[in-house]
């Protein structure tokens, strides 16, 4: 993706008159002795695509989880398309939708079962029709049949994804989502991560350990450690601070404490 297309694609004026799409401030989760989140502050424009990045107990997943509702903060805020969380998850929770390689559907079930499950928690109106359109746009025919637990990774993958998207979620949070892909698989659910997100204005938020993949999909990159926000602008203007032409390098720089004298 070139800068013009995504510039081509991010939020219009009147989309930016909407309440944004996220918007944490001053959150904190304390867990006994760790402070797995520790004052974070950010907003997410409507239709934006962000790579929350950081090592192994950044703090990242916490932060979804509470961004879900699914967590409750220790102290701070979080609001989702304008609703407060998780006070107010019942008005937001039918608009927005999470994908984590980690979270296995039910293996027994088979996949055209689990997603009729899903879609109807989610009231999908002619929900026999959304299945067939994400089964051709996700090409699961071939597996729609089977049962869950009787497929590849990267079936599962693809399957988890309809699953996201099942209710057309204006909000779509990813944990990992191309983790134990092969590059092939991994590429092709970037490019249907971007088709979504261009036709349906969107807004994603991705943790990933995949610095390729924030490279081509992310208009902004938040960077965590220990629980704090590193670092929070575009790849090219993160890259050309840290001096490094590569976020792989970058990642490597905040990792092992390596500021820059520029940033000093
Ligand atoms: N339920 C929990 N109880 C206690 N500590 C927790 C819990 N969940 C997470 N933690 C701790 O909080 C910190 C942040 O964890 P978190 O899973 O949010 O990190 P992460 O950035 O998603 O890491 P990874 O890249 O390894 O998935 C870690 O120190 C972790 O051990």
């Amino acid at each position: 993706m070139t800068e013009n297309d995504k510039a081509s694609s991010w939020p219009t004026v009147a989309d930016r008159r909407l309440p944004a799409a996220i918007e944490v401030d001053r959150l904190v989760k304390v867990y006994k002795q760790t402070r797995a989140v520790d004052g974070i502050s950010f907003s997410l424009s409507r239709g934006s695509i962000t790579g929350l990045l950081g090592g192994n107990g950044a703090g990242k997943t916490t932060t979804i989880a509470m961004i879900m509702g699914l967590v409750l903060p220790t102290s701070g805020k979080v609001t989702v398309l304008g609703h407060r969380m998780p006070e107010e998850s019942a008005d937001v929770l039918g608009r927005m939708n999470f994908e984590s390689p980690y979270v296995d559907m039910p293996m027994r079930l088979t996949v055209r079962q689990n997603l009729t499950i899903f879609g109807k928690l989610y009231a999908v109106s002619d929900l026999k029709a959304r299945i067939a359109r994400l089964a051709e746009d996700l090409d699961l025919n071939e597996f729609l049949d089977r049962a869950n637990g009787k497929l590849s990774a990267g079936q599962k993958t693809r399957v988890a994804l309809a699953k996201a998207l099942i209710n057309e979620p204006e909000l779509l949070l990813l944990d990992e989502p191309t983790a134990s892909l092969d590059p092939d698989t991994a590429d092709w659910v970037r490019a249907h991560l971007e088709t979504y997100r261009r036709d349906n204005g969107a807004t994603i938020l991705l943790a990933s350990h995949n610095m390729l993949e924030v490279e081509r999909l992310c208009d902004r990159v938040i960077i965590m450690k220990r629980g704090r926000i590193e670092d929070d602008d575009t790849p090219d203007a993160i890259m050309a601070r840290y001096n490094r032409s590569t976020l792989e390098e970058v990642f490597l720089d905040v990792a092992r404490g390596r500021v820059q004298e520029t940033l000093r």
